[in-house]
C-alpha cells in the first residue's frame, strides 16, 4: 500500500455520525478498539466518525501512522489536536507547540535527557527505590495499578522534582492527580464543587510551586529533572523562563507518570500470566547486587519484555492532530481544520506482520526475529516524527530499575483464574484493578 498525498480533489471518507447529538462518543468511551475495530471491518483503513461533538477521520496500518506522524508535507498541527483534550489544563506543553516553536522548545528540553542527565536520575532512583519497594505489603493482596501509580508519584517527588518535605509531597501529589482526573471531566466550566475546578485548581498550585522555586533550581546540583530543566540551555545557548519551566514540568509529569504506570502495571500482569519469564528476569539480574547506568543495556531480555508489554498493551490508545488545510490521503479527501487520528496498538496486532499476536513473547524483539523492524511505524508505542516521546529512555531505565528491585525481592502472584478486564482509554489499565501478592524471596 502506498500513500498518494496531493491537493488535488478526492474521494468523500466513509463512515457514519452515530447517535444525533453526542455521534459515536459513548461508544468509544467504553472500548476505544473494539468501536475502531468494527469500523474498519465495515468501513475498511479511512473512515469517519462523530466524537465530543466534532468529526474525527481515523487512518490505520504503519504507512498511515507514517504518513500522520512523520508529516513529511506539514500538513498536520499537533497543538490543536491536542488542544481540546488537555490545553486547558496542561497550555503551553512541549506537545502543545508545533514546528519552530516546538522546534525551539525541543531542542532545549533535550539536553535535560542527554546522558550525563540520565546518569544522575538513574542514581536518585537507585537512592530511592529499595526503601520504597521494601514496604511493600506482604499479607494479603496489593492493588497494584493504584500501588504503581502511588510509587511513581513518590519516585517522581524525588527524581523529578527534587521535593522531600512529606507535607509537600502530599499537596503536589493531590494537586497532580485533580488536574489530571480534570482532564476527563465532561463539564468543562470553573464551577464549584466540579471535578473541573478542582482540576484548575490543581494547575494553580503546581504553577505557584514551580515558579517560586525556579531561582533556587537554577542553582541546585543534586541532579533532579527540574533541576535539570532551569539550568537547560540549546547548543546556541538558549535557556527556558521561569513560566516555560513551570508549563513543562507540569506537563512533563502528566506525560510520564500515568504512561509508566501503565506500563508497569501491564508488565505485572504478564509476568504472573507468564511466570517463566519472572524466572528468565530473575535470572538475568542475578549477578547484579545493584545496578549501575552502565549495566542497563546488559539487561535486553527486560528490554523485550518491556517492549512486548507496550506492543500487546500500548499506554496510549490515540495519537490525534488537526489538519491545517485540506489534504488527499490514498486518494480521500481530509477537509481542513478535522481531527485525524491513528492508534498503534491496532498496528500491534496485525497478523500478517507479528506472530501470534496475541501470545505475549518477549522474544519476538530479539535479534534474528525483530518483528518489530519490518516497518519504520509498526511498532510505535512513544509515536513517531518530531513529537516521538522525548522522556522513552528514562521511562525505560524507571521500568527497569523498578523491575530489578521487585524481582530481587519479591515472588509476585497473582489468581490467575480470575480474567482481567481492561480499560483502553484513555490510558490503558485494569478496569477493576489488579489484585498481586508479593512473597519475600530469600537474598540472593
Ligand atoms: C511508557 C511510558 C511512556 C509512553 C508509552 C509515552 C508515550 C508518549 C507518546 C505516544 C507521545 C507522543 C504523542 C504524540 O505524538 O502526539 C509522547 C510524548 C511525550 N512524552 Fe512520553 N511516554 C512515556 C513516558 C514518558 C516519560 C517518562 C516522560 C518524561 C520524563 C515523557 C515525556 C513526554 C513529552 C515531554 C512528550 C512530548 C514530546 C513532544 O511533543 O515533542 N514521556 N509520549
Amino acid at each position: 500500500m502506498s500513500s498518494q498525498i496531493s491537493q488535488a480533489a478526492g474521494r468523500e471518507i466513509p463512515g457514519d455520525k452515530g447517535w444525533p447529538l453526542i455521534g459515536h462518543t459513548l461508544e468509544v468511551l467504553k472500548d476505544i478498539q473494539t468501536f475502531f475495530d468494527r469500523k474498519t471491518d465495515a468501513y475498511g483503513e479511512v473512515f469517519s466518525t462523530r466524537f465530543l461533538g466534532e468529526t474525527w477521520i481515523r487512518l490505520t496500518g504503519p504507512d498511515a501512522c507514517q504518513f500522520l506522524l512523520q508529516d513529511s508535507g506539514n500538513h498536520f498541527s499537533t497543538k490543536l489536536g491536542w488542544e481540546s483534550f488537555v490545553g486547558d489544563l496542561f497550555p503551553r506543553g512541549l506537545m502543545l507547540k508545533d514546528d519552530d516553536e516546538h522546534r525551539y522548545h525541543r531542542r532545549i528540553m533535550q539536553s535535560a535527557f542527554k546522558k550525563e542527565a540520565m546518569v544522575r536520575y538513574q542514581s536518585l532512583m537507585a537512592d530511592v527505590m529499595p526503601r520504597l519497594f521494601s514496604q511493600i505489603p506482604t499479607q494479603g493482596e496489593v492493588e497494584f495499578s493504584e500501588y504503581s501509580r502511588q510509587a511513581l508519584l513518590e519516585i517522581g517527588s524525588r527524581v523529578f522534582i527534587g521535593e522531600s518535605d512529606p507535607n509537600r509531597i502530599d499537596q503536589l501529589q493531590k494537586a497532580f492527580r485533580n488536574t489530571v482526573e480534570a482532564t476527563m471531566a465532561i463539564v468543562r466550566k470553573p464551577i464549584p464543587g466540579t471535578k473541573y475546578n478542582r482540576g484548575l485548581k490543581g494547575r494553580a498550585f503546581l504553577e505557584s510551586y514551580f515558579l517560586d522555586k525556579v531561582a533556587e533550581k537554577r542553582q541546585d546540583v543534586s541532579g533532579n529533572l527540574f533541576a535539570q530543566l532551569c539550568q537547560a540551555k540549546d547548543e546556541d545557548g538558549n535557556d527556558f523562563s521561569d513560566q516555560n519551566i513551570a508549563d513543562h514540568m507540569i506537563f512533563m509529569l502528566m506525560a510520564a507518570q500515568d504512561t509508566t504506570s501503565s506500563a508497569l502495571t501491564s508488565l505485572m500482569y504478564a509476568l504472573t500470566e507468564y511466570p517463566e519469564w519472572q524466572d528468565r528476569l530473575r535470572e538475568e539480574f542475578r549477578p547484579y547486587q545493584t545496578l549501575s547506568y552502565a549495566d542497563l543495556p546488559e539487561l535486553r531480555q527486560t528490554s523485550w519484555a518491556f517492549k512486548e508489554v507496550l506492543r500487546m498493551f500500548t499506554p496510549g490508545a490515540v495519537i490525534p492532530r488537526r489538519s491545517k488545510h485540506e489534504v488527499i490521503y490514498n486518494g480521500y479527501r481530509i477537509p481542513a481544520n478535522t481531527v485525524v487520528s491513528v492508534s498503534p496498538v491496532h498496528n500491534h496486532y496485525l497478523p500478517e506482520y507479528w506472530k501470534n499476536p496475541e501470545v505475549f513473547d518477549p522474544e519476538r524483539f530479539a535479534p534474528g526475529r525483530e518483528e518489530d523492524k519490518q516497518h519504520p511505524f509498526l511498532f510505535a508505542p512513544f509515536s513517531g516524527g518530531a513529537h516521538k516521546c522525548i522522556g522513552m529512555h528514562f521511562a525505560e531505565m524507571e521500568v527497569k530499575m523498578i523491575l530489578f528491585y521487585l524481582l530481587k525481592m519479591f515472588r509476585i502472584e497473582r489468581d490467575t483464574r480470575i480474567p482481567v478486564k481492561w480499560q483502553k482509554a484513555p490510558v490503558w489499565h485494569p478496569k477493576k484493578g489488579l489484585p498481586i501478592r508479593f512473597s519475600v524471596l530469600p537474598a540472593s
